[in-house]
């Protein structure tokens, strides 16, 4: 019996590349930089760290990398603590926003930096640079200087020169983050179909909610040096743990009240929704509608709300031009000094709702998820 709980807790680890314990960075500031964090990346996966800017994202890579000692607690890499090699002998790959190539190599000259650094056998250099700019398609670029590739293309050489030497662990700090949006939404798909072509647990970190949503497999979101929540990217849009991550991923129109049973009340007004697991009845909690969840018709039109359990008569305030979608910004004097955001993405529909347009809207009651909240 004892034996056969040893095999299960072994095979356990196995499946772990990278693991924290109760892991806290303290720089002297009133709150620590990283607060008693604990997680575990499993092997083969792409995990992003999310979070606002000085949330304590960066701050976590680079102890996990082995450049800062954390205050307390403990980081593994493959079941050996971080610092039980010295920073070259790690293997640990690693692209950073201002991590330059070397401006007086070529492109090949860079990806070969790390085998030379590594002794690799000289002869077996030359196929394997190749290899790795083929893997970046950047095949035929090897002999140009950095300054002669587009910002893309630099990054791409940087992965490539991240990843020559095979490493067991690869961490990303916004490394996409100088590149235009276009460009950067294509190197999100390239950094994932490289990662899983090449199988390498991939830590990324990113303020950006769409990046990490798109590439990764598993997501942590920090907030204040905390980890709020870590979930598959699916699960994180749609069970959002609390509030702080409720609001920094998607758009959602927010209400404040107090907790009723099965819902939330603002003055008179009784809105049945779905409680986080925390609260109580007469609680200060907000509730949270994503705007893709809120149906929006003209004031006349009466059959298409008929699914929705609440229904309200508004204004539309603003209409948001975003190209692929509009944001109608609705009112409602049931609801006062509520801004409703709804998305509208039906491209033959788009000047249906003038700003002062009387509609109507609705959604269903299980797509308000409520929060426990601090009364303002
Ligand atoms: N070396 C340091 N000394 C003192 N304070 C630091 C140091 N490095 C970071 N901090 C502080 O720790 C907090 C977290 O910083 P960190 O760079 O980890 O955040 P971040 O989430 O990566 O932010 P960004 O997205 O802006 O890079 C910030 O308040 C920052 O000012």
């Amino acid at each position: 019996m004892s034996s056969m709980h040893r095999q299960t807790k072994s095979d356990a680890d196995d499946r772990i590349a990278v693991s924290a314990r109760d892991v806290t960075m303290d720089f002297g500031a009133d709150l620590p930089a990283v607060d008693n964090a604990s997680f575990d990346v499993e092997k083969g996966t792409f995990l992003t760290i999310l979070g606002p800017s000085g949330s304590g994202k960066t701050t976590l890579l680079r102890m996990i990398a082995g450049f800062q000692p954390p205050t307390s607690g403990v980081i593994t890499i493959g079941g050996k603590p971080v610092d039980a090699a010295p920073p070259h002998r790690r293997s640990v790959g690693m692209v950073f926003q201002k991590l330059a190539l070397f401006p007086h190599m070529t492109a090949a000259e860079n990806v070969a930096f790390p085998l030379k650094m590594r002794r690799t056998d000289p002869s077996l250099i030359p196929d394997k640079v190749e290899q790795f700019l083929s893997l970046v398609k950047l095949d035929g670029y090897g002999e140009r200087s950095p300054h002669e590739l587009s910002g893309g293309q630099q990054q791409r050489v940087a992965i490539a020169r991240a990843l020559v030497f095979e490493p067991d662990l690869l961490l990303l700090d916004e490394p996409l983050a100088a590149l235009d949006r276009k460009l950067r939404e294509e190197m999100q798909l390239e950094f994932r179909r490289i990662q899983k072509e090449l199988g390498v647990t991939t830590i990324n970190v990113t303020h950006d909610q769409r990046e990490a949503l798109v590439v990764s497999d598993d997501i942590i979101v920090m907030n204040n040096g905390v980890i709020q929540q870590q979930s598959k990217p699916v699960g994180l849009y749609r069970s959002p743990n609390n509030l702080f991550v409720a609001s920094f991923i998607g758009i959602s129109t927010f209400i404040d009240g107090v907790a009723s049973a099965d819902g939330l009340k603002v003055g008179n007004q009784e809105l049945p929704g779905r409680h986080a697991p925390d609260i109580t009845a007469g609680a200060s909690v907000r509730g949270a509608i994503r705007a893709e969840q809120i149906r929006l018709v003209g004031s006349e039109s009466g059959a298409a709300l008929a699914d929705c359990e609440i229904q309200l008569a508004g204004s539309v305030e603003d209409v948001i031009f975003e190209g692929e979608r509009l944001i109608y910004v609705v009112v409602s004097t049931a609801l006062p000094g509520v801004k409703f955001q709804i998305f509208h993405h039906d491209p033959h529909e788009f000047d249906l709702f003038e700003p002062g347009v009387e509609v109507r809207f609705g959604w269903n009651a299980k797509d308000m998820k409520i929060f426990q909240h601090a009364a303002q």
